[in-house]
């Protein structure tokens, strides 16, 4: 079932549930569904089947739609990836996550590990472009340099694939994973692609209320975005990091997002440690610290720390 963009389509899963309310699903242990952006084979759709062994999963055409579903009560969880090691932060999802009243719930890093994919018969050498999602043809510049082909970005890594599929390009190759090269009846002709060997993934898992139930015993962490009214950074940096410091709070992630996000404040960043703002008094403390000083603090979620790297292929 595709959901567009801003589309509700709460109706429609109604008839899968059967109207059944949401608390008592989760009494049967039904299966979650969980939203993504793009078809299936993309990589969103194989960390959230990671994550959610067993669930339905509900493709999306755009990351906003994913986070809407979830809003709506369309879909359980939301899979958006929020930073890979060859390119840092994608900045632009925590937008997303900023705009819409959900709770980050969990945390999944995959190994990326790209393959070419084309139709049967084809050759490198017989190749003009090579299409998928930004991201991937970013990663993986020096094969498609020695390719000598054109790149064409599409909304995502199996969409890629599918396109190439049902309209016999015999002139083009993707870059996606090789599942998504058997979802759609491609070979691969080419693998591990990326420009570095080591290239992962780190997604984060929303739901409405955050986590429920699994992992409750595990270490966990906080994911909080800070915007400050005035121009001076420096200020800004150093209160953040003395009330975490000062509390032996350790810090995992602490990242500007760049341009003027949330429109009106000057500086806002993204800031990820250890420990939970409900669990623990001097996390509870270092953040109220944070909060007498900025314009404004939204804590995105609590949740299991995960620092296990997943291996798909
Ligand atoms: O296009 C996909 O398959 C996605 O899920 C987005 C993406 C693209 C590249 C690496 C990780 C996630």
């Amino acid at each position: 079932m595709a959901l567009t963009h801003g589309g509700n389509g709460a109706g429609n899963l109604d008839k899968h549930r059967g109207g059944v309310k949401r608390e008592e699903r989760e009494m049967w242990n039904e299966k979650w569904w969980v939203a993504y952006q793009g078809v299936p084979g993309a990589y969103s759709e194989l960390a959230a089947r990671t994550a959610c062994p067993g669930c339905f999963t509900l493709p999306c055409r755009t990351l906003t739609g994913a986070v809407l579903a979830v809003e709506s009560g369309e879909a359980d969880r939301a899979v958006l990836p929020v930073e890979s090691t060859m390119d840092g932060t994608a900045l632009r999802n925590y937008d997303i996550l900023l705009r819409h009243d959900v709770r980050v719930a969990r945390e999944i890093t995959l190994f990326v590990r790209y393959c070419l994919l084309a139709l049967p018969g084809v050759r490198k050498a017989g190749l003009r472009r090579v299409m998928s999602h930004p991201v991937a043809l970013a990663h993986c510049g020096r094969a498609l340099a020695r390719l000598g082909v054109d790149r064409e970005p599409v909304e995502d890594t199996a969409g890629a694939v599918r396109l190439l599929s049902t309209r016999r390009m015999f002139d083009a190759a993707a870059i996606a994973s090789a599942r998504a090269g058997e979802i759609y009846g491609l070979d691969v002709i080419d693998e591990g692609v990326q420009d570095e060997a080591w290239n992962t993934t780190r997604f984060l898992i929303v739901s409405r209320d955050g986590e429920v139930g699994a992992g409750a015993r595990a270490p966990k962490k906080t994911s909080m975005v800070v915007a400050h009214a005035g121009d001076d950074a420096m200020a800004m940096l150093r209160r953040v990091l003395s009330a975490f410091a000062s509390r032996g709070v350790n810090l995992t992630k602490l990242e500007w997002l760049k341009g003027r996000r949330l429109r009106v404040f000057a500086r806002v960043m993204v800031v990820d440690f250890e420990g939970s703002v409900e669990e623990e008094e001097n996390v509870r403390e270092a953040v109220k610290e944070v909060e007498e000083s900025a314009a404004f603090v939204r804590v995105l979620g609590c949740y299991a720390s995960d620092r296990t790297v997943y291996n798909l292929e």
